[in-house]
């Protein structure tokens, strides 16, 4: 974390309402924006969303089937301009750096990232972990490094996806609420450290998807 943190004295004093990175507004139409875990789910939704307002999107996923055919389908709404698969596990820092270069190239500079790949496999915890919380910390450093204004970047947006077990106890999932819980100490405490990006966490309840039918089946 120590090259992330560097040189915060001045923007430390910079005023609560000002933490965009490069202190300007954000505007939707025409931004840039890489959605980890976007195959699916509530990936694919912000992704629909933020299409149908003029972003840019960089699909990440690491199933490329479901994925190719998501980009597909919201090419043929869209254009294929505007809307780019990547495959991408996100424990893997090769593949989150190929991401990041290859969505430049197709789309343009990056101005947000999502970090919303998640997965819920109690029994092999260290994946739970390394998807979940290891692929929001890459994924959040890793901008740091590329859209921070202490690293020469314009500043930019880090959105990840926690959860409403991330604030509440959850004994059927432990793991998976403990990961949800570490998302918002690793956001709230880079909120208040740096500013060199505006960092939000989101806390979904329940949204219909594929895993979370088979938990419940
Ligand atoms: N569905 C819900 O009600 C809620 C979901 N969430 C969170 O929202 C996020 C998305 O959840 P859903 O859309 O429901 O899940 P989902 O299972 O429908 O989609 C998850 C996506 O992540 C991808 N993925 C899994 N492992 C990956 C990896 N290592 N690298 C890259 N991509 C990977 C999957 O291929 C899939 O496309 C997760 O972080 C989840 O914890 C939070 C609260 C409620
Ligand atoms: C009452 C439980 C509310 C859980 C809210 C939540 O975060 C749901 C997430 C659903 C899917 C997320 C994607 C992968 C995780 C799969 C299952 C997680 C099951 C939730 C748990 O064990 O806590």
């Amino acid at each position: 974390m120590g090259s992330c943190l560097e040189s915060q004295s001045k923007e430390q004093t910079q005023p609560e309402s000002d933490r965009t990175g490069g202190g300007k507004s954000m505007e939707i139409k025409g931004s840039v924006i890489i959605i980890t875990g976007a195959a699916r789910g509530l990936g694919k939704a912000f992704a629909e969303a933020l299409l149908d307002r003029g972003a840019k999107i960089c699909v990440a996923d690491i199933d490329s089937e479901q994925g190719q055919s998501t980009v597909a389908e919201l090419q043929a709404k869209h254009g294929e301009d505007s809307v780019i698969f990547v495959s991408c596990n996100v424990t893997s820092d090769d593949d989150f750096k190929a991401v990041w270069d290859a969505t430049v190239e197709k789309l343009g500079p990056v101005n947000v990232l999502i970090n919303n790949a998640g997965i819920g496999n109690e029994q092999e915890w260290d994946k739970t972990v390394a998807v979940n919380l290891g692929g929001c910390m890459r994924g959040t450093l890793l901008a740091l490094d590329r859209m921070g204004t202490n690293k020469g970047g314009s500043g930019g947006v880090v959105v990840n996806i926690s959860s409403i077990v991330g604030v509440k106890a959850n004994p059927f999932g432990p793991v998976y609420s403990a990961t949800k819980h570490a998302i918002i100490g690793l956001v709230r405490s880079l909120g208040v450290s740096i500013f060199h990006l505006l960092t939000y966490t989101l806390f979904p309840v329940l949204y219909h998807q594929l895993l979370f039918s088979k938990a419940l089946l």
